[in-house]
């Protein structure tokens, strides 16, 4: 937003966080070599975003329902909230814009996904990205506003699918990352990314997402950053499991997304009957029921039938 020309107000919710931004000019924990924007405000005060118009809502999925709470208090409800967490609810498999929606209703929501490491797109290398909302002129007014010389925003209507590609993507990492971890190849790497695209494609349909929206950015072109960089702490923490770290160890302390909603999302895709082996076969693995080896064979003996 800062590069785009806007100035920024950074809320953390950690005091000594924000006033050590605010001091060297840095965030040390996360981007340490990138100096903050001089547009940019740190502060851990809630009550400096209710004069913001948009608020970016950069936290865990799993934390996106508290802090909307907390926000709801603070904003007029005409400031969109753009999602930029990729994740599904765990405890109750809401996609993040149902929840959002949810605590403030009747307020605009969009979400903004697609390949995009953060430090990428800190430094200002090229990045393409997609940014959707159910109403058109309010995607295409953000994307407007987000995009500079590094980045691009292309707009969609189609929250939903935007929601499920960006969610999902991170799952199929885990499995990439714990077949190369395993040793199993680069042809399993291949077939893992293109069949669990294809089982996204299918539960994003199953949901209302558009099959368009999952060939774009935040679908097949996360599907190919993420399954195919150690950089993704999703892969790395898939490579560790498969290299036969606990899940604990793996996930080394590290955000990793594709744990918490591995298993909602297969629980999801059971709902409306479509079939998600890979998801399913990560979640069992994620929650210790299932080791590698025999998930592999199972995903490897299941009936021959035509690609879809
Ligand atoms: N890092 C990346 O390259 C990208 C990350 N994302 C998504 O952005 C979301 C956040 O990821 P990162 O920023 O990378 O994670 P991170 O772990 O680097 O940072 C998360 C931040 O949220 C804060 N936080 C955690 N729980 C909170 C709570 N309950 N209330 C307030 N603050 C809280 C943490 O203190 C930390 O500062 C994830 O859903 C991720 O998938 C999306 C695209 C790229
Ligand atoms: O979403 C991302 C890139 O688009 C970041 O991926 P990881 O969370 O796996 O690091």
């Amino acid at each position: 937003a800062a590069a785009a020309g806007a100035p920024v107000v950074l809320w953390a919710r950690d005091p000594d966080h924000a006033r050590e931004m605010a001091e060297t000019r840095a965030n040390a924990r996360h981007l340490p070599d990138v100096p903050l924007a001089t547009s940019v405000r740190p502060t851990s005060a809630l009550t400096e975003l209710s004069g913001c118009d948009a608020i970016l809502l950069v936290v865990p999925a799993q934390a996106v329902r508290e802090v909307t709470t907390a926000l709801a208090f603070v904003l007029p409800t005409h400031a969109p909230l753009v999602i930029c967490a990729k994740g599904i609810e765990r405890d109750t498999g809401f996609f993040l814009s149902d929840v959002v929606a949810d605590l403030r209703p009747g307020a605009p929501v969009a979400a903004l996904s697609g390949p995009s490491f953060a430090h990428d797109v800190a430094i200002g290398l090229p990045t393409a990205v997609t940014l959707a909302a159910p109403d058109p002129i309010l995607a295409a007014t953000l994307a407007a506003r987000l995009s500079g010389r590094a980045l691009r925003v292309y707009h969609s209507l189609d929250l939903r699918g935007v929601e499920i590609g960006g969610a999902g993507k991170n799952v199929l990492a885990i499995a990439c990352g714990a077949a190369i971890g395993r040793g199993l190849g680069e042809s399993a790497r291949a077939a893992l990314t293109a069949r669990g695209f294809s089982e996204l494609m299918r539960v994003a349909r199953a949901y209302g997402g558009r099959a368009e929206t999952l060939m774009g950015l935040s679908g097949l072109g996360d599907v190919v950053l993420t399954c195919a960089s150690a950089a993704s702490r999703n892969f790395a923490f898939g490579e560790r499991l498969g290299r036969g770290a606990s899940v604990a160890e793996a996930a080394g302390g590290k955000l990793v997304e594709g744990a918490f909603t591995a298993n909602a999302l297969s629980a999801l895709a059971r709902a409306r009957g479509v079939e998600m082996p890979i998801a399913d076969a990560v979640a069992a693995l994620v929650a210790g029921r299932a080791g590698l080896d025999e998930t592999m064979e199972a995903l490897m003996s299941r009936p021959l039938k035509a690609e879809d």
